[in-house]
């Protein structure tokens, strides 16, 4: 894509969600305190702002830490670079002749050797200008003596990957590496790197990173990230940083953890299966927007309301395109007044929408009738709930999901197809959310209880943090209002209390017995293979794995015999991951369409992501009976991990859309 285009098109759109910052965007460069060859070379280069940099840039040169999310290519990178080269420069007039040697001031954290040329590069072609700083990259290993000799000569920048530093940190000698010297961090791509070698950016976090107040704080601390992560909440939380940019409004979502519900059905089902849900759910109580694409789909609705269901209790304030602005607004004012228990549903096309947005940040949940044509006009959508999102991010909690933001999206079969930037997205980030109807069928079959001799028993059990040895996830945290329901047998009372404080990890392995609703197996002469029915409810929380089901591959061993396995369970935020003990193989394959609320990371071996579900989901599965149990022939089982299959479908776009 053009980027120009691109940048551009950002700005119109107002497309950043901040937090913490209350100045304005600026709308160029020209004005910027940047130092004097950084503007010289910069705008020789750069003739726009992108809408994230609008921001970032006097951010960062206020001397203020700030975190900013956006997608790939949205100018996170300029929109700390000349800002960092400006305050190294800015800095140089005053540092003492003893400082210069020795190093660095600024470390910039790239998330592979190649970025770090990447961004090398970009400092000498398009910051030629900058002569008077030493910058060097790391990459390998600090064995080399010559590579320390030539770091104590002197280093004002050092661009470098997370694990090279890590060795760096060991280096006990100051001239080549001065702890205290470091005023400048700053991560570019967090999501990658903490994916990759989230140990050892823990280590980092550890040693530099501190509670303090932001005006005490010795080091400006800069992240950047393509998306969302859950431990972005808690280094927000806890560090000095108190600003962030998302350049997009479906990720800001994510940050508030929206309830995302999403069905996937032809034109002729839609509308009556919209009202069904309006009829079910309690809508006078939640500020609830319809946005169609454009108006005759909108009117089509209506009619369809009208014949089909005139008994449907709540009222649809409709805005049509022609309207007169002023009159719009005056709609959008009532409507935004109307109180709690006699909402009515607004419904608007996006063009009505994108010009009353200002007046329209409120929204609990939006309805997403029929696709934009563009992602752009898509992701401003949600900027409807701008209000909600701010009231969730720095609560580790899980939203009740009543109160959560929602949004309800409405696919077709074709726009799966057509639009795999909004598939992928929505799959990526756990979204895919359908009503189980296939479930329903299969979910007949059994419930297994595995028994000694030739079975095994299926128990999840919720550990302490510090017993897995891998990820760093928040602290567990376990709220009143979530009320779990953990037995008494299982967690001590004290260690309940003890768990509701902040900071404080549960000490016990909590077990939970996990009977899914529909377990089937088939075996042959190496494995034996489970079906399992995808959705399943411990305490509070729906498990759901897959739409269709996933396989369990379990292999035998030759020297283990083992009667059960277990694994660990996260239930987001409080739990960190899936992990079996005793060295049992567990294969789950997706099928069909993967995973709706856990991703399967690239290390095949972490799972997590366990959501609140709608009580309603949870009464459909609950009702349904379930059989006698079935015999599975365990003896032996060996190691287990996790793997995630391809999407079935992953087609390319063939219309001109951005999505
Ligand atoms: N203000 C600007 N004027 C012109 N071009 C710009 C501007 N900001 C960024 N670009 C260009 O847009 C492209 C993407 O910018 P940048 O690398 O900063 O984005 P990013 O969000 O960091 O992307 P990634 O996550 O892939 O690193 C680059 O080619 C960059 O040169």
């Amino acid at each position: 894509m053009d980027n120009s285009k691109q940048i551009n098109s950002t700005i119109e759109n107002k497309s950043v969600f901040c937090y913490g910052f209350m100045g304005d965007p600026i709308k160029n460069a020209e004005n910027l305190k940047f130092s004097e060859n950084v503007r010289l070379s910069f705008l020789k280069k750069y003739k726009l702002t992108s809408a994230i940099q609008s921001y970032s840039w006097n951010i960062i040169l206020e001397r203020k830490s700030l975190l900013m999310i956006g997608p790939r290519g949205c100018g996170k990178t300029i929109g700390f670079l000349p800002c960092l080269l400006s305050l190294l420069e800015m800095d140089k007039e005053f540092i003492t002749k003893r400082a210069m040697i020795g190093g660095p001031f600024a470390i910039l954290f790239c998330n592979s050797p190649n970025e770090v040329t990447k961004i090398k590069d970009l400092i000498c072609n398009k910051f030629a200008k900058i002569t008077n700083l030493k910058i060097k990259t790391t990459t390998g290993s600090w064995e080399s003596e010559k590579k320390k000799i030539a770091f104590a000569k002197g280093c004002d920048l050092l661009i470098t990957t997370i694990s090279s530093f890590n060795q760096l940190l060991d280096v006990e000698d100051t001239m080549i590496f001065d702890h205290d010297k470091i005023k400048y961090m700053v991560f570019d791509n967090f999501s990658d790197m903490y994916e990759e070698s989230d140990k050892q950016v823990a280590r980092i976090f550890k040693q530099f990173i501190t509670c303090e107040p932001a005006e005490n704080s010795k080091v400006q601390l800069i992240i950047t990230s393509s998306k969302w992560l859950e431990k972005l909440r808690s280094l927000f939380i806890f560090s000095h940083i108190k600003i962030m940019l998302i350049n997009s409004f479906i990720e800001t979502a994510i940050m508030a953890r929206s309830y995302f519900i999403v069905y996937i059905m032809n034109e002729d089902d839609k509308n009556m299966k919209l009202l069904e849900i309006l009829n079910k759910q309690n809508w006078l109580y939640y500020k609830t927007i319809m946005i169609f694409k454009d108006l005759r789909e909108m009117e089509e609705f209506k009619e369809f309301a009208k014949h089909e269901d005139p008994k449907i209790c709540i009222e649809f304030i409709t805005i049509r395109d022609n309207e007169n602005f002023c009159a719009t607004k005056d709609l959008c004012r009532i409507w935004e007044y109307e109180p709690n228990g006699k909402m009515s549903i607004l419904l608007m096309t996006d063009e009505v929408y994108q010009e009353q947005f200002e007046n329209l940040d409120f929204i609990h949940t939006i309805i997403h009738y029929s696709l934009t044509s563009t992602w752009t006009d898509f992701d401003f959508r949600f900027a409807a709930s701008t209000s909600h999102f701010k009231r969730y991010i720095t609560k580790r909690e899980i939203p009740n999901s009543l109160d959560a933001p929602r949004s309800i999206i409405f696919l077709n079969d074709d726009d799966i197809q057509k639009y795999p930037r909004l598939y992928e997205f929505l799959t990526d980030r756990r979204l895919f959310h359908e009503l189980f109807d296939d479930v329903k069928e299969k979910v007949t079959m059994t419930e297994v209880k595995f028994t000694e001799n030739s079975t095994a028993n299926i128990t999840l059990s919720i550990t302490p943090i510090q017993q897995l040895d891998t990820v760093n996830f928040p602290k567990p945290f376990i709220s009143d209002s979530q009320n779990i329901n953990l037995s008494d047998k299982n967690i001590p009372n004290e260690e309940i209390n003890e768990a509701k404080k902040e900071n404080e990890i549960i000490e016990n392995n909590v077990v939970i017995n996990y009977s899914p609703f529909y377990i089937e197996w088939s075996q042959d002469e190496s494995h034996i293979k489970l079906k399992m029915q995808p959705i399943d409810v411990i305490a509070d929380y729906a498990f759901c794995v897959s739409r269709r089901s996933f396989d369990i591959t379990l292999k035998y061993a030759e020297d283990y015999a083992m009667k059960s396995f277990d694994f660990f369970a996260r239930v987001d935020p409080k739990f960190t991951k899936h992990e079996l003990k005793n060295n049992v193989l567990l294969i789950i394959l997706t099928k069909a369409f993967p995973s709706i609320w856990f991703k399967l990371t690239k290390l095949n071996d972490k799972m997590y992501f366990i959501k609140p579900s709608e009580t309603e989901q949870l009464r459909e599965i609950n009702s349904v009976q379930t059989k006698s149990a079935m015999q599975a022939p365990f003896s032996e089982l060996s190691r287990i991990s996790f793997s995630k299959l391809k999407p079935a479908c992953y087609l390319s776009s063939s219309e001109e859309s951005d999505y």
